[in-house]
């Protein structure tokens, strides 16, 4: 028996300087990982500040864990969902403790909050920068500490929302591999769904469950996070993509379509 979506959206539309973006109809479960892909401009960070009630709904239904988002108490959506912004949008010239403590401010008492500020710093992999100012951290490190605001902010919570922007843009390589595990693992132990918006193909395919194709305001596709998403993909872009796939996972590099055309090894399956 299917359970209940923890998030659902029932033709929810976002009006913007005068653009409507949606209807959207799209569900969530508990634990499921979906990455919000498309061209720049598409509103996929739009769409994820609605489900975050950043915007105002303009028309449908978004519910929540059975209750409409916009009866939700601040306080208590605070300890469910946590948001992660994309890069930049937040500017703190604040020490690093308390901005992942700022994660904590819904609760009216939280004696723990020491010791959660300090693991979610360490799965982070903050912990070395809690004695230093937000604003004087390079991106990838002020990355780190979003992420671990997100983490205090969720800790305690069951079945919540984790929406996150762009949460690895600004990471190297093994850091961003690193923070995508910490950020699923998180995820998993506490069944929240995670839900970000990404650019990275390769991460879409290989750490998510779901995917949601965006364009010019509107949903493509929902698909699995599967190589059969390849062609769908390629129309969203507008760009000839190769699949290189070992042992390990898969990878996606856009690619000329004469390369691609030449190239059967990399065929579909
Ligand atoms: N608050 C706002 N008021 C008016 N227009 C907005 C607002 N926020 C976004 N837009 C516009 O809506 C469109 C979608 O923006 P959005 O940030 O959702 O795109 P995106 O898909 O996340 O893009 P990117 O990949 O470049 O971050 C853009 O044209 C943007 O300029």
């Amino acid at each position: 028996m299917s359970h209940p979506a923890l998030l659902k959206l029932a033709d929810a539309k976002l009006s913007l300087a005068g653009r409507t973006f949606g209807p959207f109809s799209l569900s969530v479960q508990a634990g499921e990982t979906v990455a919000i892909l498309g061209p720049s401009g598409a509103g996929k960070s739009s769409l994820l500040k609605l489900i975050a009630r950043e915007h105002r709904l303009a028309g449908g239904s978004i519910v929540f864990d059975g209750r409409p988002l916009q009866q939700w108490p601040a306080a208590e959506l605070a300890q469910r969902r946590a948001v992660l912004p994309q890069a930049g949008a937040v500017a703190f010239g604040l020490p690093v403790s308390l901005v992942v403590a700022l994660g904590r401010v819904s609760r009216a008492s939280d004696p723990a909050q020491q010791r959660i500020v300090r693991e979610a710093l360490v799965q982070a992999r903050a912990d070395h920068l809690a004695e230093r100012r937000f604003d004087t951290l390079s991106g990838g490190e002020q990355a780190r500490v979003q992420l671990a605001r997100v983490f205090a902010q969720a800790w305690d919570a069951r079945e919540g929302l984790l929406l996150v922007d762009e949460p690895l843009a600004a990471l190297d390589p093994g850091l961003a591999l690193e923070l995508m595990e910490a950020m699923q693992r998180f995820a998993r132990e506490r069944g929240h769904a995670l839900v970000a918006v990404l650019h990275d193909l390769t991460t879409a395919l290989n750490h998510f469950d779901r995917l949601w194709l965006l364009a010019e305001g509107r949903i493509r596709a929902d698909c699995g996070a599967v190589p059969a998403a390849l062609p769908l993909l390629e129309q969203l872009y507008g760009v000839r993509l190769r699949l290189l796939r070992d042992a390990e996972g898969l990878a996606v590099v856009a690619s000329s379509a004469s390369q691609a055309a030449h190239n059967p090894q990399f065929a579909l399956n």
